[in-house]
């Protein structure tokens, strides 16, 4: 384990930084354990490091699509299994590549214990980025080590279900259970290119791994085409505060980020925005009062607590925490469901069925709203770079600016970041 003073060292040199030329340190946080924090003034903008993968590879969710373990295709004519190591790959060059040997010399150094062709691929390949983890050199090991590493069982299944095909020797399963672990509190997901077919990815970036949370981030990230990790400033950062990242999506409601949170990285949100019932005048976890005759929207009464009533803004209706769980599940599993074949069903749903059980500024319709400006961008006849009729242009445009402007407002009411609206719309 490194001491703060050797994790500080570790981390700039890492990021090809210094005392002297980082803005930033790594201190004590009152959030808990390590933070990154601001050594001086910072403005909006600027870039504070730029990190690189200590290891990469493929998430090891339910839903993570089969794909090339070389080139992370997700659709290929067929998908071969190599038939040493059981690994996914999409053609005979990603088979012969320098990559797919250096995984396949780490997983064929265990014997197995069924044949080849039994095994799982997609098992194989959930595990591919702890094994990956058996390459790094002692400083890396030790850097990986060093970072903070949840211990409830469910981290480190990846690598029980590896053990059903191989007979993995038990220091490197010993290592690579601590990989995932540390894997599930810090890797970030490295999103596939736009348009490009491949499989979304994790990257474990120490650097970043040491920023806290906050539904109010001040940074940022996005990635180079290296895999490197960009991370700047959306707000101005005073010297002595906490440079922080969101690991929720910015347009969940409260319950939502609060649930997700503590569900992947164990702990419950207290930040400004979690203890705002209004969330800033958003009301984006907002339900209809369920008075026939209100048209309020209900809101939770302390919303830091997980067992809180519910009261309607307009008639002050309470609603037990029980009925809005309810309400909740139900909700989540039609959104679940939903698949739309194109943008006109969508803005049916969006603008007859749904609004009719939640109010407009409800987290599903706004990312109902988002899903169909993405479908409409999506559309032939309608893509961003087609010549556009001149009536779809204006209505797509018309849409878009007020979306727009209600997101630009809900950043500024909710002081999130100037920025991050620009990510959802390119205009
Ligand atoms: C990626 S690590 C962040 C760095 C970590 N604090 C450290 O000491 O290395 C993520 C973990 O930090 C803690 N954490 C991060 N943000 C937090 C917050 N806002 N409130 C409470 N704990 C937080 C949680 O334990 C979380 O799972």
């Amino acid at each position: 384990m490194l001491s703060a003073c050797q994790m500080m060292q570790t981390a700039l040199e890492h990021v090809g930084l210094s005392a002297t030329t980082a803005s930033w340190f790594v201190g004590d946080s009152p959030l808990g354990g390590r933070g990154i924090v601001a050594a001086r003034d910072i403005s909006a903008g600027e870039i504070l490091f730029v990190d690189r993968p200590l290891i990469y590879g493929p998430r090891a969710g339910s839903v993570t699509p089969r794909g090339c373990t070389v080139c992370w295709r997700i659709r290929a004519p067929s998908f071969i299994k190599c038939h040493i190591c059981a690994l996914t790959l999409c053609s005979e060059k990603c088979q012969n590549s320098e990559i797919h040997a250096n995984d396949c010399a780490l997983i064929s150094r265990w014997a197995n214990k069924i044949p080849v062709e039994e095994i799982d691929d997609t098992t194989v390949s959930k595990a591919l980025t702890p094994i990956r983890a058996l390459t790094l050199d002692e400083r890396g090991k030790r850097f990986l080590s060093s970072l903070k590493a949840h211990e409830s069982p469910q981290h480190g299944s990846e690598i029980k279900d590896l053990k059903q095909y191989f007979e993995v020797n038990e220091e490197d399963e010993e290592f690579m259970v601590l990989t995932c672990r540390v894997l599930d509190t810090n890797a970030f997901q490295i999103p596939s290119a736009y348009c490009s077919e491949e499989m979304s990815l994790r990257g474990l970036y120490p650097v970043a791994g040491l920023m806290n949370h906050s539904c109010m981030s001040n940074t940022k990230h996005s990635f180079d085409r290296y895999f490197g990790m960009i991370v700047k400033a959306t707000r101005s950062i005073p010297a002595g505060a906490e440079v922080l990242t969101c690991y929720a999506g910015l347009l969940w409601g409260t319950p939502a980020r609060r649930r997700h949170l503590y569900k992947t990285k164990h702990f419950l949100c207290a930040c400004a925005r979690c203890a705002d019932p209004t969330e800033r005048g958003t009301l984006l976890a907002a339900l209809k009062c369920f008075s026939p005759e209100c048209q309020g929207s209900i809101l939770p009464v302390e919303p830091l607590k997980m067992s809180t009533a519910w009261r309607c803004l307009d008639c002050g209706m309470l609603v037990p925490a029980n009925n809005i769980c309810a309400i909740q599940a139900a909700l989540g599993s039609l959104m679940g469901t939903l698949n739309f074949e194109n943008a006109i069903e969508l803005e049916e749903f969006l603008e007859n069925r749904i609004t009719k059980f939640v109010p407009r500024s409800n987290q599903i319709v706004v990312d109902l709203q988002c899903r169909l400006i993405w479908l409409l961008g999506e559309t032939d006849g309608l893509r961003w770079h087609d010549e556009i009729p001149i009536v779809d242009t204006l209505y797509m445009l018309a849409y878009i600016v007020t979306l727009r402007a209600a997101l630009v407002q809900y950043s500024e009411n909710n002081a999130i970041n100037t920025s991050w609206s620009a990510l959802y719309f390119p205009l």
